[in-house]
């Protein structure tokens, strides 16, 4: 099959082999070429492993610690005629990096929210690795079927309180336009807790304990955004911001858990704005991430989902290094994007952004590259016009 890019909105409906392999690759090597995490850990759940933040988790784990790493996805096989999603091509493709490197990898391919998954995890874990030391929490799903209830819980991304309209860009087309978002009621704000929160972190970290399976000292972590003032209406102070104030809370009471139990740990890390498939879908934030993406490179400072999370794990959690808190207790590795020289620039340039200076005053040509990488496209070195076996088992 010859696999092209087919974007259809803020979504790439198809996703290429070669090209996700290579984009692993191209991480790997980042990592390696950091050198070794000290003391890092050494067996690990990734929940959320496949794509973005839980993928550069799970990367930087294997080959910045040599940690051997289960990790848990939610992602669509081929079909007749249709390749696989990213991130099944990039499970595959970890796996077999880490193996070849001599690493323990394995994969379950299913819904995290369940309690199936749940308990095939944790017989996994005593099975293969008798514990883990570090738990990487990072879903980020439009839905949930409660386990208990049964509910279906979708998650929406609005504003609460009144409407709130702004500059957004359509990143396919380049058209930028005001979009007004209308604000959720409250069973949307509810929903979205119940998706985004934390009571399934939760949920995990009470099955893992239970069943012994944590390690002393072990670290759990999640990830938040915040942001500018630009996207507060739409994140921090919408429903999925109302979501993250749980994933807190959540954090707060597993870790005083941990604490009590195996002496470990729990926090939030708020990452940096990064092109992913979750954040693609958000309006008005793509605009905003075309300009950071712009000023940061100009600066010197932008770093992608990776070198996010080698950052984090080689100066705050591993490495001899002491987590730096923020007042509400929460490690920023958006410290880079949230200086004051950066969001002035931002600021400068928001209000000036048209359809017809979109490709000069932002990086919206660095947007789509970053974007069509997450499906495997444009990476150097492979020949898309060359026939590719779509059909990949899960390994
Ligand atoms: N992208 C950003 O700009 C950004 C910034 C800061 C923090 N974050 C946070 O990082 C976390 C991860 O987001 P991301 O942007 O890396 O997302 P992503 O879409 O790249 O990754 C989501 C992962 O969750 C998995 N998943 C989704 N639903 C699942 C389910 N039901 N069962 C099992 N696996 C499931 C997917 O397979 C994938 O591995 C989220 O908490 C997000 O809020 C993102």
């Amino acid at each position: 099959m010859i696999i092209k890019p087919k974007v259809r909105g803020f979504v790439c409906v198809t996703a290429h082999p070669a090209g996700c392999a290579a984009h692993i690759q191209q991480q790997i090597d980042y990592v390696k070429a950091k050198g070794p995490i000290k003391d890092g850990p050494r067996k690990v759940l990734v929940i959320g492993a496949s794509t973005g933040f839980g993928l550069s988790s799970r990367i930087t784990a294997a080959f910045g610690s040599g940690a051997a790493t289960l990790g848990i996805f939610y992602e669509r096989p081929s079909e007749e005629g249709r390749p696989a999603t990213p991130g099944w091509y990039n499970s595959i493709a970890f796996t077999q990096a880490a193996r070849a490197a001599g690493l323990y990898a394995q994969n379950i391919n299913g819904d995290a929210f369940s309690d199936d998954i749940k308990k095939q995890a944790l017989a996994i874990i005593a099975r293969d690795l008798g514990q883990v030391d570090l738990v990487v929490y990072s879903l980020a799903s439009p839905r949930r079927q409660h386990p208990r209830t049964g509910a279906v819980h979708k998650s929406t991304l609005q504003p609460i309180g009144t409407a709130y309209t702004n500059k957004t860009v359509d990143t396919d087309k380049g058209i930028v336009s005001e979009v007004t978002i209308q604000p959720a009621d409250e069973a949307g704000i509810a929903d979205t807790l119940a998706v985004m929160g934390g009571e399934d972190w939760e949920m995990w970290m009470d099955a893992l304990s239970e069943a012994k399976l944590l390690a002393p000292g072990a670290t759990a972590i999640s990830y938040s955004y915040i942001g500018p003032i630009h996207t507060w209406p739409i994140y921090k102070d919408g429903t999925i911001g109302r979501a993250k104030i749980d994933l807190e809370r959540a954090a707060k009471a597993i870790h005083a858990k941990l604490q009590a139990t195996v002496g470990g740990r729990a926090f939030i890390s708020v990452n940096k704005a990064l092109v992913t498939q979750a954040s693609s879908a958000i309006p008005v934030v793509p605009l905003y991430i075309s300009i950071l993406y712009k000023v940061m490179k100009a600066a010197g400072t932008h770093e992608g989902c990776i070198e996010q999370i080698q950052r984090l794990f080689a100066t705050q959690l591993f490495n001899g290094q002491q987590p730096t808190f923020d007042s509400e207790g929460r490690v920023r590795v958006d410290d880079w994007e949230m200086r004051p020289a950066i969001q002035d620039a931002i600021s400068a340039i928001w209000p000036h952004v048209t359809t017809e200076n979109l490709v000069e005053l932002t990086d919206i040509t660095g947007y789509r590259t970053e974007f069509l990488k997450m499906f495997g496209f444009g990476l150097p070195g492979i020949d898309y016009d060359a026939d590719i076996e779509p059909h990949l088992p899960m390994i």
